[in-house]
């Protein structure tokens, strides 16, 4: 997409960070209508450090952990049904999941990272993991693009796409900010779209810049493999032939 074309979606951090506190409650209990939200890339990167972590204030901070330990006994059934949802938006992580449910299914030994029921441990485990480190912004930021770059394995095995944090980040956002627990106070509710924002941010620039990695790879092999090296190749094999050919005339 052009970004020219980009409209500006929930997820871009300038929109959450500078006027969140003007729109928030126009929209329902989330403050989001899912069906009219344009879903576009945001711009982060561009826009330096408005926005990470660091911008969160103490109190907003206070918020996130303390709605956090509140949520968290219900956090399994939360998170199953941001995936069950994600499912049903994206066909292709419906796709993924199925597979690895099968693959799961003959793998009695192991657990498979790659399930469903393996992605809810893995989502509380990473929210755990962001929130006890909200005084670290870069090692905040490390984690979130880990993960992302983590599935960039699949762009080209799954055509796993950015769009799909997006998703996962406009559901999480929906279902977050309508817990009651959030819901008790408003600064919550702001502290939660912001630390979804950049979450999804950062986990769309982590995939991202490794799935270009892995392009940039691919089409260096491509360029190594190119028809002058094949030739060179098949000469050699002719050579090889005729030598082999020849010392069998010898004997
Ligand atoms: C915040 C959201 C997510 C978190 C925290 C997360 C976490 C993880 C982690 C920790 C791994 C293991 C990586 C490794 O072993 O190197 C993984 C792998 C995987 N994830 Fe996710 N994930 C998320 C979203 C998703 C989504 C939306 C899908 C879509 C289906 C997905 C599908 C997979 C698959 C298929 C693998 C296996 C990749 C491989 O073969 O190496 N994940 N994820």
């Amino acid at each position: 997409m052009a970004s020219s074309d980009r409209r500006r979606s929930k997820y871009d951090r300038s929109y959450s960070v500078q006027e969140e506190g003007l729109k928030v409650g126009l929209a329902g209990p989330a403050g989001l209508s899912r069906k009219s939200r344009p879903c576009s890339r945001s711009k982060s990167t561009r826009r330096g450090q408005l926005g990470t972590v660091s911008s969160l204030t103490y109190s907003q901070k206070q918020a996130l952990t303390l709605s956090w330990r509140l949520m968290r006994t219900q956090a399994a059934s939360c998170f199953r049904k941001v995936l069950l949802e994600l499912e049903i938006a994206s066909p292709k992580v419906k796709q993924i999941f199925y597979k690895a449910a099968l693959v799961d299914a003959f793998n009695k030994d192991e657990d498979n990272s790659a399930t469903m029921e393996a992605h809810i441990r893995l989502v509380i485990k990473f929210f755990d993991d962001i929130l006890s480190t909200l005084d670290d912004d870069d090692e905040c930021l490390k984690k979130m693009r880990a993960i992302g770059s983590s599935h960039a394995v699949l762009a080209r095995s799954c055509n796993f796409s950015g769009d799909i944090f997006e998703r996962l980040g406009e559901i999480t956002m929906e279902r977050i900010c309508s817990h009651e627990n959030v819901q008790k106070t408003r600064e919550a509710a702001r502290a939660w779209r912001i630390l979804i924002a950049i979450i999804i941010d950062e986990l769309r620039s982590g995939f991202d810049g490794e799935a270009r990695q892995h392009r940039k790879c691919s089409s260096s092999d491509q360029i190594d493999n190119s028809p002058c090296e094949e030739e060179d190749d098949l000469h050699l094999k002719v050579r090889q032939l005729r030598v082999d050919f020849d010392s069998s005339f010898q004997t």
